[in-house]
């Protein structure tokens, strides 16, 4: 008992002490807050975490490598993305900044991941630093880039699972945003990148509504159908042959898809490539949710059978649709061409072409709608004599808007237009009489030539 009365003066002085303390304390904080800039309070606890974490918890780090079996890593790629979103309210020391078009100075800067600096995130209350490395190497790309992510060891099953989910998600949610849809072709063994700026869209373009429908629905559902793919053990891919005469919008269509998927495209021209090898390793090096586009397929076969050629010779039983379902996912494969009847019958095989579109000629309706657009107007007295024209030759959309770009007052354009269909619907009938004069010419010269048996 008597020693704790003892005690009791040295209980009262620590409380007294501890309510001192706490008081200065917050005095402390409450000046800290109102005198020292956010950056610079977020700098002294980052410190303060630092020491904590390095000198009282194990630390977990994942790494996570940009080349991944030989291929893009697509977890580097989604922390690439999924960081750059929240590297403008940290304070990092530096950031990297650029823009890829000088179109639009207004624009704000892109931003990139800076090498050797440390990027705090939080997730459901876990701390988590990211750390981009560089190292160099001897071997090409001479260069190896890395990611680390450090934890606290307790979560690294729950950042294993949870965080990199999240992590992947997010960086989807991002690139279905994407600014600027680049445009890929391939020169010298390797892609070389620029802005795509074609700037039609599904409703831009004029197509029969039902097949803009149908378009759309087959892209929509594409796009949802990763489940779907896999549980039917299909590679996530879908292959659209686009045929039909110049002209009729083959290109156009393919920018409109790519500016509904927002997906960048792979400009591939065949007649380049020597063999399997050579475009398994162009493929390859090809972003997942992109578009690899095969212009004018027909004029690749020659390129096609040498491939062909040079696989039995080498004896490898594996075939292009193996190639194609190796490399990635997400992806669409377009192949253009202008006469569908010359085409490798093994590659209109079903399977290999999801979808084949017939782009052909104008009709009244696709007529109607370029007009709308280029003139905007929905009624004209010249409307019914084209229409009729219209019906009657082969006039393609780029013909059909050629003439509407003439003049923007649309009795001059139309009238123009008038005057170009007839002028073609002339020099058919001319066509068709020589070629059937040229047909009696030779029946006639049959019947006078001598029997070959007689
Ligand atoms: N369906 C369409 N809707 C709107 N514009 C069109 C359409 N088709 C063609 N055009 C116009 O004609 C131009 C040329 O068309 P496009 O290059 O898309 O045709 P294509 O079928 O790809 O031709 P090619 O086979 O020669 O490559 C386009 O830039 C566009 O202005």
């Amino acid at each position: 008992m008597t020693s704790l009365y003892n005690q009791v003066p040295f209980v009262s002085t620590v409380f007294s002490l501890y309510t001192t303390c706490s008081a200065i304390m917050m005095l402390f904080r409450t000046i800290l807050n109102e005198i020292l800039p956010k950056e610079i309070r977020d700098y002294i606890s980052l410190k303060f975490v630092n020491i904590f974490s390095s000198n009282f918890q194990s630390s977990f780090t994942f790494v996570i490598e940009k080349q991944w079996e030989f291929v893009d890593n697509q977890t580097f790629r989604a922390a690439e993305v999924y960081l750059q979103r929240r590297l403008a309210g940290l304070s990092t020391g530096k950031l990297v900044v650029g823009s890829s078009s000088l179109k639009n100075p207004e624009a704000q800067l892109k931003l990139g991941v800076p090498v050797n600096t440390k990027i705090i995130d939080e997730f459901e209350g876990i701390h988590l630093e990211w750390t981009l490395h560089s190292s160099e190497t001897k071997l090409y790309p001479y260069e190896k880039r890395y990611f680390h992510l450090t934890c606290e060891e307790e979560f690294r099953e729950k950042i294993m699972t949870d965080y990199f989910t999240y992590l992947t998600k997010s960086a989807e949610k991002t690139l279905k945003h994407r600014e600027n849809l680049h445009i890929y072709t391939y020169s010298e063994d390797e892609w070389e990148a620029a802005i795509f700026e074609h700037h039609t869209t599904f409703e831009t373009l004029a197509i029969e509504p039902n097949l803009k429908t149908t378009m759309i629905d087959d892209l929509d559902a594409f796009s949802k159908g990763k489940d779907f793919f896999k549980s039917v053990g299909r590679p996530w891919k879908r292959g659209y042959l686009l045929y039909g005469p110049p002209g009729t919008g083959k290109s156009s269509l393919v920018a409109a898809i790519a500016n509904h998927m927002r997906y960048h495209i792979y400009d591939l021209q065949l007649q380049s490539i020597s063999d399997d090898g050579e475009l398994r390793n162009i493929l390859i090096s090809t972003e997942n949710r992109s578009i690899l586009l095969i212009e004018d397929i027909d004029c690749g076969s020659d390129a096609s059978r040498r491939r062909q050629k040079k696989k039995k010779e080498d004896d490898s039983d594996e075939d292009d649709d193996g190639l194609w379902s190796s490399c990635g996912e997400e992806r669409i494969i377009i192949f253009t061409t202008n006469h569908k009847e010359k085409l490798d019958p093994a590659l209109l095989r079903p399977g290999r072409m999801d979808v084949h579109i017939h782009m052909d000629y104008c009709t009244p309706y696709v007529f109607k709608k370029l007009v709308a657009m280029y003139l905007k107007t929905n009624d004209h007295v010249l409307f019914d004599p084209i229409e009729k024209l219209v019906l009657e030759v082969s006039v393609t959309p780029a013909e059909i808007t050629q003439q509407l770009m003439a003049s923007k007052n649309a009795d001059i354009a139309l009238k123009g237009l008038l005057e170009f269909l007839e002028t073609k619907k002339m020099k058919k009938e001319e066509d068709n009489r020589v070629e059937e004069e040229g047909e009696i010419e030779e029946a006639e010269t049959k019947e006078a030539e001598p029997d070959a048996e007689t």
